[in-house]
């Protein structure tokens, strides 16, 4: 039996519940207070008096005894203390026991549990126990709190059999409350409203691959963040010492998601955004999406013989060749042997990190040839050879230092990209690629996201960077006539060439999880793998919501990194974000291209179907300021407007002057900057154009189509628009 829920009940029952939550704080309070205490009493007693003997325990033991509770109160400041609760949940099961749940786990004097972590097995009934089977759990209750104050009780009845006559059942179900709350500028999570689907996936073992799949709104970037907090918990040691990398499509994206981890206590995981996973390398920030031609070429595994082969090229024009004397004797190295030594020598090494082996190779060539009449030690022709200023300027211009960074910039002459790419790369794909480079400022180039696959696949071929020279080598080889200038510049060279070979310079994780996976591109995935050689994975995506022309090279490239690791599935099948209205007209667009897009459930329905307008080329700008200003007092929280690339700057300067007090709440972005996102309502402006300029088609557009949690309008520009429009809205 339960009684019926009044004003004064859910007073009541909230009133018990802050008695809880109050007695928490005060323990974590005492804690702290204790602890600190007992460190420095612990510090004096065993620094003050060295001839007397302390016994080690008098110290740790009475430290031990806060420890616990201490390092979670340690914990606690790192959650936001504004939104989120500690305590969020509680159990009451049918041997009346009673367990509260909270983002961290907190014991009282008696090390009787106060709190206990979300991520402890004694916590799983909190977010599997269903009525058709109640693992054993009468009532579940979701607190809801501001701070330290609860604001709001929402409860499940599990088993109402075996409910205790008087047990009180409030609420119109967590799960609902928090799905249509207003969004804000950054992700929540979820810890108070798992899923039993979402936890399964949360708790899976760490080993091997873990493929969370699902369509938009399911969960998954929110599943996989708390995943990551999950390992951090069950196996601390072994991932906070080899550390936990989250990879994720766009900068934007990652501001958006920076929160989630902290909120649940845990602030040791790597998050960075695709662009930048090469910074460990090679000093870049990767954020320009290229136009779809040139991303599609970086993307492909046909770039690595370019690349290879670019490395490659001679960094000067005309023939090389070699020319010392020794004591009256010229000898020389020409082209083909300097060929020759070249390939053998980078047949065991990278460039930089090999000019030592090179110089060898070429003084031992020369030394073979010295007429036998010469009478000279090895070790003094090795000195008389390199002291020599033709040898210095011959190495600056035959093994140069080599910076990725201005290899992969030499792509932007045509008739160089010819060289490397012929028989690989089509006119039009040489076309793309050059142009993307052809144009970037060498001081300050501004890297694609694209990019930094590339730069990274190039320092993997030459080695790293060797230690940044000042002087510029042409600078250098005008010089040349200046003897004892040259001698003091070879001398400053030399230490900086000297890297060492087997250093590994990229950063190893022992976990590495990848969001949005359906767009790693092949070059990328060569780019991650280097950062989780001996690592275990989650890697959680949506083909249907793929911006690769080709998702069979996806799924290829997910096998590819399998191998014989063992493997584990989920599947994530409700879309908690968009509602069913607005659901139904966006998969219906993808269904009519992909028929095999994996389509979730929308469970939320909010009586409003999505606003399809028209409007002329000329009334555009207008129209959409209008229109966003409407859309801010029709909801409460952010607004997005997602634009064809090609319409940007335009939409851009017709809305941002009538925005005012608006501003903060509104974004404008192309469809793969809104990737992972999600607003209040969505502005969707010229569908067609976002499936003509993106190379994912109508994938794109769903993914468009799919980021609203309330409203979604659709603006077709001009007459004879509106191709995009399935049968049913037409
Ligand atoms: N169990 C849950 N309780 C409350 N909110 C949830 C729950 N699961 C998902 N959500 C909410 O649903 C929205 C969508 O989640 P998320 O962004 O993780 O989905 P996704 O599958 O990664 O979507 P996409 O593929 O479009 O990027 C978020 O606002 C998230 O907080």
């Amino acid at each position: 039996m339960t009684s019926h829920e009044s004003e004064s009940t859910v007073e009541r029952e909230i009133a018990i519940e802050q008695a809880h939550v109050d007695q928490v704080y005060a323990r974590l309070a005492e804690a702290t207070r204790t602890a600190e205490q007992v460190a420095s009493q612990g510090r004096r007693l065993f620094q003050s008096d060295r001839t007397s003997f302390v016994r080690e325990e008098d110290g740790t033991g009475l430290y031990e005894r806060d420890v616990f509770a201490f390092q979670a109160a340690r914990r606690l400041a790192t959650l936001d203390a504004e939104h989120e609760g500690l305590v969020f949940g509680r159990l009451d099961r049918n041997d009346a026991e009673v367990r509260y749940i909270g983002r961290i786990g907190v014991r009282d004097d008696d090390y009787e549990p106060l709190v206990i972590d979300w991520r402890a097995r004694a916590a799983e009934p909190f977010y599997r126990a269903t009525p058709a089977d109640p693992m054993g759990i009468v009532r579940r209750r979701v607190l809801r709190s501001r701070g330290t104050t609860v604001i709001g009780i929402e409860d499940d009845l599990l088993d109402g059999e075996n409910a205790d006559e008087g047990l009180v059942v409030v609420g119109e179900g967590a799960l609902m409350a928090a799905l249509s709350r207003a969004r804000g500028p950054q992700m929540r999570d979820i810890v108070a409203t798992i899923q039993g689907e979402q936890d399964e996936a949360i708790r899976a073992p760490y080993q091997g691959v873990t493929i969370i799949s699902g369509g938009p709104g399911t969960g998954k970037t929110v599943v996989a963040l708390h995943r990551a907090a999950y390992l951090l918990y069950s196996h601390r040691k072994r991932f906070e010492r080899g550390g936990v990398l989250v990879v994720g499509p766009s900068r934007v994206f990652m501001n958006y998601i920076e929160r989630v981890l902290p909120s649940l206590g845990e602030d040791s995981v790597t998050l960075r955004s695709v662009g930048t996973v090469a910074s460990d390398v090679v000093d870049l920030r990767g954020e320009r999406v290229d136009p779809a031609a040139a991303a599609v070429v970086k993307g492909s595994l046909r770039m690595l013989p370019v690349l290879r082969r670019l490395a490659d090229e001679p960094w000067v024009t005309g023939p090389l060749e070699l020319r010392v004397s020794i004591k009256g004797e010229v000898l020389t190295l020409r082209e083909a042997q300097l060929t020759r030594i070249r390939t053998e020598v980078l047949r065991h090494h990278k460039i930089n990190s090999s000019r030592p082996a090179a110089e060898k190779a070429l003084l031992d060539a020369l030394w073979q040839q010295l007429d036998g009449e010469v009478d000279v030690e090895r070790a003094v022709f090795d000195d008389l050879v390199t002291d020599q200023a033709s040898w210095t300027m011959f190495l600056h211009a035959w093994w140069p230092p080599l910076d990725a960074r201005a290899v992969l910039l030499r792509l932007g002459d045509p008739a160089l990209l010819a060289r490397v790419a012929g028989g690989r790369l089509d006119q039009a794909e040489q076309r793309a690629l050059s142009g993307s480079y052809a144009g970037l400022d060498p001081a300050r180039p501004v890297w694609s996201v694209a990019d930094g696959a590339l730069l990274d696949e190039l320092v993997a071929i030459i080695g790293p960077a060797p230690i940044e020279v000042e002087e510029d080598p042409t600078l250098f080889l005008t010089q040349g006539t200046d003897i004892s200038e040259l001698v003091t510049t070879a001398d400053r060279y030399r230490p900086a060439l000297e890297v060492d070979p087997g250093a590994d310079p990229h950063e190893r994780y022992a976990h590495v999880l990848v969001d949005e996976a359906q767009d790693i591109t092949p070059m990328q995935w060569r780019m991650l793998r280097r950062r989780g050689s001996q690592a275990s994975w989650t890697i959680v995506g949506d083909t249907a919501q793929s911006s690769w022309p080709n998702p069979a090279e996806y799924a290829r490239a997910l096998e590819d990194l399998i191998g014989s690791a063992p493997v584990r599935r989920f599947r994530m099948s409700t879309n908690y974000r968009s509602p069913s209205e607005v659901f139904a007209l966006a998969s219906a667009v993808v269904a009519r291209d992909f028929p095999d897009a994996d389509l979730p459930t929308a469970v939320r329905s909010t009586g409003i179907e999505p606003e399809l307008l028209r409007v002329t080329e000329e009334r555009l700008g207008e129209e959409v300021a209008a229109l966003v200003r409407r859309l801010g007092e029709q909801v409460e929280g952010t607004i997005g407007v997602v634009c064809p690339p090609s319409r940007l700057q335009a939409v851009d300067a017709a809305l941002l002057p009538g925005l005012d007090g608006l501003a903060p709440r509104v974004a404008l972005l192309t469809a793969l900057e809104a990737k992972g996102l999600e607003y209040d309502a969505v502005v969707v402006l010229s569908p067609d154009d976002i499936v003509a300029e993106h190379s994912g088609g109508s994938r794109v557009l769903y993914v468009a189509l799919t980021r609203p949690t309330q409203r979604l309008v659709t603006v077709d520009v001009g007459p004879g628009s509106g191709r995009w429009r399935p049968d049913t809205a037409r």
